[in-house]
């Protein structure tokens, strides 16, 4: 079980190079095993080519390494903040993908202009607020973690998967590692799209609620709550 979780996790990083979601030793990806609460992480600083299984830290959920040689990602901390906060979640990357880090450094939320975004997010991709100076001083990975929880208070994860760190950059989740990987990519190209479609129209207006309730719903199923919208077409 751990091994199947580390190859995920392995496969997961080496698709940010393939992917231009990093350079260098940028971003990182990580999984849970629910039943055990272990994390498996990319271990800090190593070049993705250079990445192998035997390399992965094991931790809990406390931070506590149950299994590895090699440090664990400098943003463990906010990963487990994240899997503690979001229980049906399974995997997390952050990068600092090109697009998504330019609305995070604007501290500007990506408003959903057209189905592309809708497909996938069920409204704007928001961005934290500011960490204040202690909160930066004190246990700083951990506090990024924290403030993405509260940025999620009134929103359910499952239904927008990323946000945008103010000054920082993007996190994603998923079911999985993949999941997670797969969102980022998403993610950076509704983040291109919307920075362009802003420049080409001031005017562009975020999506009527009614499509975009059509596009996420057929993808995602209508289970989940998707607001009051959704209701009124019942
Ligand atoms: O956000 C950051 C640095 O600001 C990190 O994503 C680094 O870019 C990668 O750190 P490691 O995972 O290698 O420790």
């Amino acid at each position: 079980m751990l091994e199947d979780l580390k190859k995920q996790v392995l496969e997961a990083n080496l698709e940010l190079p393939k992917r231009n979601l990093v350079i260098y030793t940028w971003g990182n990806v990580s999984a849970i095993d629910r039943k055990t609460g272990l994390v498996v992480i990319k271990p800090s600083g190593v070049p993705y080519e250079d990445l192998k299984l035997e390399d992965f830290p094991v931790l809990d959920l406390e931070g506590n390494k149950i299994e590895g040689k090699l440090n664990p990602s400098s943003d463990t901390l906010t990963h487990l903040e994240l899997y503690k906060a979001f229980p049906g979640i399974g995997g997390i990357v952050h990068t600092h993908s090109p697009w998504c880090t330019i609305w995070a450094q604007a501290g500007k939320p990506i408003p959903v202009l057209g189905t592309t975004h809708a497909d996938y997010f069920y409204g704007e991709i928001p961005v934290t607020r500011k960490l204040t100076a202690q909160e930066i001083v004190n246990e700083y990975e951990k506090n990024t973690g924290n403030v993405i929880v509260e940025t999620f208070k009134n929103l359910d994860p499952n239904n927008v998967p990323g946000v945008l760190v103010s000054g920082h950059g993007p996190f994603n989740w998923g079911e999985n590692a993949h999941q997670a990987v797969e969102n980022a990519v998403i993610m950076e190209t509704v983040a291109r799209m919307a920075y362009y479609t802003q420049t080409l129209s001031r005017e562009a207006n975020p999506l009527d609620s009614h499509l975009l309730d059509k596009h996420f719903l057929r993808k995602h199923g209508a289970n989940a709550y998707y607001g009051q919208n959704t209701k009124e077409q019942k």
